[in-house]
């Protein structure tokens, strides 16, 4: 088959796997396993990030006292992930085709040995024929430490696995270019890198999702910065996954047009650890300027004017102009305490090499 990607990542929202009454549309959930079967079968690398997890459970406990949110969720979560595995199981297995489970924190994003742990999991999975189904574990994660849905968590294992692309299913054909109900409007077909779509979107959520088509805008736009195709579509209609990718043109889908020039992947997890940093680089005035510029360049300690925190080497900082506003996120090449001594002086290494260096 002439697929236009063969290694792709899937992110399936809840609101494509709940029915109205927030159960689990368990046929919605079997066309989907078919369809992906089918790209697995014609040789495409498929890793799914499913949600569902706290929808499937909502339906199977009643609890037994008023629970907060955060309770409501763990206990959801527990039951509801359990579920939704083993359909998905079972429905591959009609297949002939395994898959398995990795159940995931953004803590696990946060050291580069984590990260590569978590990434050699997934490759050994694909090498043996194995279909990763990828959650965040929504029974450990709590408020701070949590993804801010799915989408951000998804953008993440699609730049950890160097996919060539990344398809956003929603209940939703794409991005509106107004209020997706609203009579006139209709499907921006194509984002172009730096277009902004804020006017577009409007704050709310559908039924059961957690972030919104907001969230969803801002991770497509960094994974496409990466270099990874990004498209939204909509996970209800049949067929969708083969169609957009042998059938692109005819298919309604919102893409984001990927940035052409490859970034490796050291700097793929760096653009995504700004939730880490323990601490902040402030430049001076011409530092900021010559950082701005077209040139690659490193941070060296002279063009540094204050350091903010305490850090070891090899953790990630937040980079900040001469204004206080952030720039980027690098990893640090030495502890916090042997970068003030050599903050504004000349002939030393730099704070943060180019190639560890992220830019906004
Ligand atoms: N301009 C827009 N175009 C499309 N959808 C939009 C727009 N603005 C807001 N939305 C809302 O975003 C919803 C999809 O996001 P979300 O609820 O997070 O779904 P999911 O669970 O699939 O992640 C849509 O159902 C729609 O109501
Ligand atoms: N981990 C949660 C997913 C919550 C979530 O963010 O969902 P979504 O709105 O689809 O991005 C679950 O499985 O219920």
């Amino acid at each position: 088959m002439d697929y236009q990607f063969h290694k792709i990542a899937v992110k399936i929202g809840s609101n494509v796997l709940t029915r109205r009454d927030g159960t689990l549309d368990v046929t919605r959930m079997s066309a989907l396993v078919d369809q992906v079967a089918e790209l697995h079968k014609g040789g495409v690398e498929v890793v799914l990030v499913s949600s569902g997890a706290v929808a499937s459970g909502r339906s199977e406990v009643k609890p037994q006292r008023r629970l907060d949110s955060v309770e409501q969720r763990q206990l959801f979560s527990a039951v509801g992930q359990a579920k939704l595995i083993n359909r998905y199981y079972e429905l591959f297995r009609e297949h002939g085709i395994t898959v398995g489970q990795v159940l995931t924190t953004k803590e696990s994003f946060g050291t580069r040995r984590h990260y590569l742990n978590q990434r050699n999991c997934m490759r050994v999975m694909l090498e043996n024929g194995v279909i990763p189904i990828v959650n965040e574990n929504d029974t450990i994660s709590v408020t701070e430490l949590m993804f801010t849905d799915n989408d951000e968590l998804s953008g993440m294992i699609a730049s950890m696995m160097d996919m060539q692309a990344l398809i956003i299913l929603s209940n939703i054909d794409g991005i509106y270019n107004g209020s997706p109900s609203e009579p006139g409007t209709s499907v921006i077909r194509e984002v172009e890198q730096g277009k902004d779509l804020s006017d577009y979107i409007r704050t709310e959520k559908s039924g059961f999702g957690r972030g919104g088509m907001l969230t969803k805008t801002t991770i497509a736009r960094k994974v496409a910065d990466e270099g990874i195709t990004v498209i939204i579509a909509n996970g209800k209609r049949d067929n969708i996954l083969p169609d957009l990718l042998l059938r692109p043109d005819e298919t309604v889908h919102t893409r984001f047009i990927p940035a052409s020039e490859e970034v490796s992947s050291v700097k793929k997890w760096i653009a995504h650890s700004e939730g880490f940093a323990k601490g902040e680089l402030h430049l001076n005035q011409h530092a900021t300027e010559v950082i701005r510029g077209d040139k690659a360049v490193s941070i060296l300690p002279i063009g540094v004017e204050r350091i903010v925190g305490d850090f070891e080497k090899d953790d990630i900082v937040k980079i900040m102009d001469a204004e206080g506003q952030p720039i980027g996120v690098g990893r640090i090449a030495t502890d916090s305490a042997e970068a003030r001594k050599q903050l504004g002086k000349h002939g030393q290494r730099p704070l943060v090499h180019y190639d560890y260096l992220y830019l906004d």
